[in-house]
């Protein structure tokens, strides 16, 4: 019954007025005793749907932590912290469950299975999620695999692809089930320039085109144009960047 009402809630959200993710007075402690250690202090943010943004900042600052708050992948401690108008604090595991079916994480190290092939491992995110069991998943996944530029590397094992074709097939993985948020924690770290630019314009791209939220964690100062706003941590606190334009 409580899952129930939860879920019509997540259907008829009115994605319009409510923010994607909604962040107020967010602390987190790592350890404990005297071990323990604040690593967020009073984090306030709100994103809307649709809406790309780029948070970055000092390496230790903060932005991994929050990132995996946000992603329903650590316990929420203090503070409020919702997600898809869901509060992450106190949610139960079958809520955060829920929550991160509408996720998708894309991460530095691509997290492929190299011994599947790239439309294997973008089916399995599929395979997640039961309104696909019935379709054609191999199409579905050959068709964004397309979008990302990788039509003809299909049945590649994702051990034979360069370093910007995997996290392509990683960002085609993520978006596949059009999920309402993408978090993506450094996806340029390991790539070159030019295969970075591509790897982000690609993700806009596809962003735009459904209507996802992004946040993305990235030191990469030559793409942070992509962003409709940067905001900057720095000691586990954050602030709106004040030049965006000149980083
Ligand atoms: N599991 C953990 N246990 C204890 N301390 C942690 C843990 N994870 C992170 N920290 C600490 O929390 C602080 C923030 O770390 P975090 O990884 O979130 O920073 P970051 O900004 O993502 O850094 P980077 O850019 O290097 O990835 C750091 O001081 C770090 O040492």
């Amino acid at each position: 019954m409580v899952l129930e009402a939860y879920k019509s809630n997540l259907d008829h959200l009115p994605e319009k007025n409510q923010p994607a993710i909604a962040v107020h007075q967010l602390n987190h402690y790592f350890g404990h005793g005297e071990l323990r250690k604040q690593a967020l202090f009073e984090i306030s943010l709100e994103i809307s749907p649709g809406e790309i943004v780029i948070m970055t900042g000092p390496s230790g600052s903060g932005k991994t932590t929050l990132l995996t708050l946000m992603g329903g992948l650590r316990s929420a401690q203090d503070g409020s912290l919702k997600i898809l108008g869901q509060e992450m604090r106190g949610a139960s595991k079958k809520q955060l469950m829920k929550i991160r079916r509408n996720i998708g994480y894309i991460f530095q190290a691509h997290n492929l299975l190299t011994f599947l092939t790239a439309k294997q491992n973008v089916r399995m995110a599929l395979e997640l999620h039961e309104e696909y069991l019935n379709k054609d998943m191999d199409a579905i996944a050959t068709e964004i695999l397309t979008a990302v530029g990788l039509g003809d590397r299909t049945d590649y094992y994702a051990e034979n692809l360069s370093g910007g074709q995997k996290q392509r097939v990683a960002i085609a993985r993520a978006l596949v089930s059009n999920p309402k948020i993408v978090l993506a924690d450094e996806p340029t770290a390991a790539l070159d320039k030019k295969s970075g630019r591509d790897v982000v314009e690609m993700m806009q791209k596809l962003a735009k085109e459904r209507g996802c939220t992004i946040l993305l964690v990235t030191h990469d100062n030559r793409i942070l144009d992509i962003a409709d706003r940067i905001v900057y941590m720095e000691d586990g606190r954050l602030a709106e960047d004040p030049n965006p334009a000149n980083p």
